[in-house]
């Protein structure tokens, strides 16, 4: 499964109407992104990252060109097909966490995979897997707020990968950690992301991380270009 093909852009377009204005965000976007494979997205601010990684991951449509997960092309299915593609194959992290606070760290691993149809027992076991695999294990019974960012952050990216995704799209997963921290959350995301045979595309400014990726590419007049 390594080395597959997991997701693809072919010419993709995405315009914002401004007033009168149109603003080209995404202007013929090509892209591959393989199984296995880490890829930084380094650009400056505004230049269109999160609206690439929202297209890439089927919250948003494109104006023109395909997105395929795994082959299929996306673009032009209906938008429950849409969901269901995303719910599967698709997980995202952000810069906050985003955890439900009345929730358990166990607690919002297991959500996903419930709402997914799977059994009690089963969720458990596996957001039980995935703690420990973030070497939080002993933080399953702690609330969002009771966590360190840095735990947060790893509890989120449990959660993202919970349904056994194809592809992780994160928008600067680091991007609110001290230097250290920001290493270590990295260090558990790419080893999750190596184990579990994930495609990840990741944004990020911080340079140090983006060096450690396995590719680096940026936004440059609306197309993706390698750095
Ligand atoms: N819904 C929208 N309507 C109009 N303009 C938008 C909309 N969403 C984004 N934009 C504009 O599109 C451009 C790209 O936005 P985007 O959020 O993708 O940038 P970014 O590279 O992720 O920025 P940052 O690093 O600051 O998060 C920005 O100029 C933004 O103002």
């Amino acid at each position: 499964m390594w080395g597959e093909l997991a997701l693809e852009l072919i010419g993709v377009e995405r315009r914002y109407q401004q007033g009168a204005k149109e603003l080209v965000i995404l202007d013929g976007a090509d892209f591959t992104l393989q199984r296995g494979e880490t890829v930084a997205l380094v650009a400056p601010s505004g230049a269109g990252k999160s609206t690439l990684l929202h297209t890439a991951g089927l919250l948003e449509r494109p104006d023109a060109g395909e997105v395929l997960l795994s082959g299929i092309p996306c673009s032009r299915l209906s938008d429950d097909k849409r969901t269901t593609i995303r719910r599967n194959e698709v997980g995202f992290v952000y810069q906050f966490h985003h955890l439900l606070p009345e929730f358990s760290a166990l607690e919002n691993i297991m959500l996903p995979q419930l709402v997914r149809g799977l059994g009690r027992a089963e969720a458990e076991e596996r957001a039980r897997q995935l703690l420990d695999y973030m070497k939080i294990g002993p933080r399953a019974e702690h609330r969002p707020a009771e966590l360190s960012g840095g735990e947060q952050q790893r509890v989120a990216i449990a959660r993202a990968v919970a349904n056994a995704p194809l592809v992780l799209l994160a928008d600067e997963p680091t991007g609110n950690l001290d230097p250290n921290t920001a290493s270590y959350v990295f260090d558990a995301m790419e080893a999750l992301v190596r184990h579990s045979g994930l495609a990840a595309l990741i944004a990020t400014h911080n340079h140090d991380l983006a060096a450690r990726m396995d590719r680096r590419v940026t936004l440059r007049a609306g197309k993706i270009v390698e750095m």
